[in-house]
């Protein structure tokens, strides 16, 4: 499996964010993104995760399951904690489950991975911005998907949740599935980098 994207142009706002990059990674891969404020990493992961159409190129899995298009075997974890402040963790979790679908696992299971199985019963709106990261990462494993889209992942982690976080990434890697992350911080494992410039 291989995800490349080629000759990416980016424009957001009337402006070229980026032009004629192109960005691979294979399975096994973990591929950081890196390069100052502004220089275009979200818009990256956003383009690879299809939220975002590209002004020119394409990106494709080859490899992937050919019933599947790529949004559907990416996640995608954005900077904001997609959760919802009413529900407890366990409904979070359980609603992303099931609206993602597909390869689905135990919930409770995954919530003991990030170590928030004691707060299952918690609504989400209770939750420190560490916890919340952790819930937005049971996400990753709650739901199989060989393609791991991270922006800014290790933040509001502390030391034991980024440790814990390195070793999902690292069993993902494990399993053949692709991590690709924005970050401003070492990823805590072995990365290829590609970086970005500043634009200004
Ligand atoms: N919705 C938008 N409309 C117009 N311009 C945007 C929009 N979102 C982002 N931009 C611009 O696109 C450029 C790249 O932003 P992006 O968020 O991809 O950068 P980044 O490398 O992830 O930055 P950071 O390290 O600060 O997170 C910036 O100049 C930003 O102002």
């Amino acid at each position: 499996m291989r995800l490349s994207g080629r000759n990416l142009t980016c424009v957001r706002g009337g402006r070229q964010v980026f032009s004629g990059l192109d960005v691979s990674a294979a399975a096994g891969e973990a591929l950081a993104i890196t390069g100052p404020n502004g220089a275009g990493k979200t818009s990256l992961l956003r383009v690879i995760a299809g939220l975002l159409v590209p002004a020119e190129g394409s990106v494709a899995l080859e490899g992937g399951d050919n019933e599947l298009s790529l949004p559907e075997q990416a996640h995608y974890l954005g900077h904001r904690d997609a959760l919802k402040p009413a529900l407890s963790v366990r409904e979070n979790l359980s609603f992303w489950r099931d609206f993602l679908g597909g390869d689905t696992q135990d919930t409770q299971q995954c919530l003991a991975a990030v170590a928030l199985d004691h707060a299952a019963h918690l609504p989400a709106a209770y939750l420190s911005a560490g916890q919340r990261r952790r819930l937005s990462i049971a996400r990753l494993l709650s739901v199989r998907r060989p393609v791991w889209l991270l922006d800014e992942p290790t933040s509001a982690l502390d030391a034991a949740g980024q440790a814990l976080f390195v070793g999902l990434m690292r069993d993902h890697l494990a399993g053949g599935g692709i991590v690709i992350a924005a970050t401003h911080l070492p990823l805590g494992l072995d990365a290829r980098e590609l970086r970005m410039g500043g634009t200004g």
